[in-house]
């Protein structure tokens, strides 16, 4: 068929044209005539656009009952190649593709164009639908878990509203699972036969992704008969990607991969068929596996918000700030050791000001040291030159970030140079410090100051680190007897106010880790997702 067109848009005639990876579509009215004045207004439909045969969602074609109203504008045309009468323009089609509008956002736009007869229009819809079959990245099949108590428990609305129409416009089937209870998806996962689906989607937060990855990592090791409790253990990485739709309370998952917490951008970049790699950790206490982690891993202040707001779940995503005040005012500090193993051979540190963004070099180069050593068929992680170092001390807060953790309560994160598949983790100390200090702190999450530029602030960028708290764990116990069996009076980190552990537990993506003392390591690239990494600004994004 011919590369380009003559077809009718909002009365106008435009050339639409197709090459290898472009869908064009040019208006050719005469320039200044009042009826291209008329086309310039509106949503821009009168201009010429183009958008990437990566970026359509669908093409459709609808038979048009009736005539073309605006018959006049043809007849401005007929010196031109243009042939056709009103009469004849019968049949239509219409392309839906993706849209950028501000702040990462994605929508869903649509364009009509009415044909002159039927052979021409089905000509371009097929013509077109070929070009998105060969989309080989795509999913066609996937399976959708819907957390229906996530956040403000919309996960289901979201979905039936914003996103399996859009699923259903892009031809894509579904297996929807609303769970029943916590842990359903992770065990359906864990033993489900996976392979006649093409990704798997998860609605919920950060702690629905959480359970969905552990299924996925879980299947993917037993089949490949790696030992988890093994700290040591080179997992293998999975195949399936996952997509998150936001629905949760922090959705700082989506949030740091996006760019924007939005149901229907996520949905969008499935659709294309994005795919992002992801680092995992995972945390293990005396050689058991406890728990993996994309986001967060938070000692003290982060584990103590989040077992306080466990009790407060009908608060809605409005209970982390509750809890996050009376966390503060409880002011509670911990004791204990960190060893940590520095990452010597990515690019990159905490505190260099980049951005991982879309197309970032510095996971693209982690990507390729770990190409390089699959290949060495390395059995498991052999620690080249292993200089741990050490960090004692009385911590407020203990943050390992594996992601910037962005979200729209810190729109630059706990960590916002950290990268999404680089292989690392930021490890941020914060040690005791005054009230005042602490909330200076916090604050410089909200805005552009550096939340590491203060005396009692450390960072590191690190592949692997173990916590070992001052007490063991079995000494976990009110800190009223603690003080009086070793100091004989309240230790001044823990006044009789309502504290009342020695140790804090781990906040993990927002689920809890009882146990203090772990081991944490990095593995790189382990996930992926159905995203791109935040897209630049040249992208039309702000
Ligand atoms: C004074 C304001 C200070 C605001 C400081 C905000 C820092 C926010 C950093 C957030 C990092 C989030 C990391 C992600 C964790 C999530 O995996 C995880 C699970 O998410 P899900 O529920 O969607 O499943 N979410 C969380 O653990 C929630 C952490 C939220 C912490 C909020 C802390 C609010 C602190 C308010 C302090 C107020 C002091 C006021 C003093 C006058
Ligand atoms: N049907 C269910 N009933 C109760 N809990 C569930 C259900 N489905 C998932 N969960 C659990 O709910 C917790 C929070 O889910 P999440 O989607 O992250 O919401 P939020 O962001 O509000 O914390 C997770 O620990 C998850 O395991
Ligand atoms: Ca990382």
């Amino acid at each position: 068929m011919a590369a380009a067109a003559r077809v009718l848009l909002n009365g106008q005639v435009f050339e639409i044209s197709l090459n290898e990876s472009v869908f064009s579509w040019k208006s050719l009215r005469l320039r200044n005539s009042p009826s291209a004045a008329a086309a310039r207004g509106g949503r821009g439909e009168g201009e010429n656009q183009s958008v990437p045969v990566s970026e359509i969602i669908a093409v459709c074609k609808t038979e048009v009952a009736g005539t073309c109203k605006e018959s006049g504008r043809w007849q401005k045309m007929t010196s031109t190649t243009t042939s056709f009468t009103p009469e004849q323009i019968l049949h239509d089609f219409t392309v839906y593709y993706v849209q950028r509008s501000k702040e990462h956002h994605w929508c869903c736009a649509e364009v009509t164009f009415y044909c002159s007869d039927q052979l021409l229009c089905n000509q371009w819809v097929q013509a077109l639908q070929r070009r998105l079959d060969l989309q080989g990245v795509r999913p066609k099949n996937l399976l959708v878990f819907i957390n229906p108590f996530g956040g403000k428990q919309l996960g289901k609305h979201i979905y039936d509203k914003k996103v399996a129409p859009l699923f259903q416009l892009a031809s894509i089937t579904t297996e929807v699972i609303v769970t029943e209870h916590a842990n359903h998806a992770r065990d359906h996962l864990a033993e489900v036969d996976l392979r006649i689906y093409d990704g798997i989607v998860c609605v919920g937060g950060d702690g629905m992704f959480s359970e969905v990855i552990h299924g996925l990592i879980c299947q993917t090791q037993k089949i490949a008969g790696i030992d988890q409790n093994d700290p040591n253990s080179k997992l293998v990485a999975c195949s399936l990607r996952i997509g998150i739709i936001p629905a949760g309370s922090t959705d700082c998952i989506c949030y740091a991969t996006v760019g924007v917490n939005d149901p229907v951008t996520s949905a969008l970049h499935i659709i294309v068929g994005d795919s992002q790699p992801m680092d995992v950790s995972s945390v293990h206490h005396n050689n058991t596996f406890l728990k993996y982690s994309v986001s967060l891993l938070g000692y003290g202040f982060y584990g103590d918000v989040l077992k306080d707001s466990e009790n407060n779940r009908w608060m809605g995503p409005s209970r982390y700030d509750f809890s996050g005040f009376k966390t503060f005012l409880s002011h509670q500090c911990y004791e204990g050791t960190v060893l940590y193993l520095p990452a010597t051979e990515t690019l990159g540190n905490p505190r260099d000001e980049s951005r991982c963004t879309a197309g970032c070099y510095v996971c693209q180069y982690s990507g390729k040291l770990l190409d390089l050593s699959n290949n060495k068929q390395e059995l498991k992680h052999v620690a080249e030159e292993e200089d741990w170092k050490v960090v004692k001390g009385k911590f407020l807060a203990i943050n390992a970030a594996n992601m910037s953790c962005a979200c729209s309560k810190s729109p630059m994160g706990l960590s916002p140079a950290a990268h999404l598949a680089d292989g690392t983790i930021d490890l941020i100390l914060v040690r005791k410090c005054s009230r005042f200090n602490f909330l200076r702190h916090l604050i410089r999450h909200t805005n552009k100051d550096d939340q590491f530029d203060l005396a009692f602030v450390e960072v590191y960028r690190v592949k692997q680190f173990i916590f070992t708290p001052k007490y063991s764990e079995e000494d976990n116990i009110d800190i009223r007897d603690i003080g009086k069996n070793l100091f004989g009076q309240f230790c001044s980190d823990h006044p009789a106010c309502g504290c009342s552990q020695v140790n804090s537990n781990w906040n993990c993506d927002g689920e809890i880790i009882e146990h203090a003392a772990v081991e944490v390591r990095v593995h790189c690239q382990l996930i992926k997702l159905f995203v791109r990494g935040i897209e630049h600004s040249t992208q039309k994004t702000s």
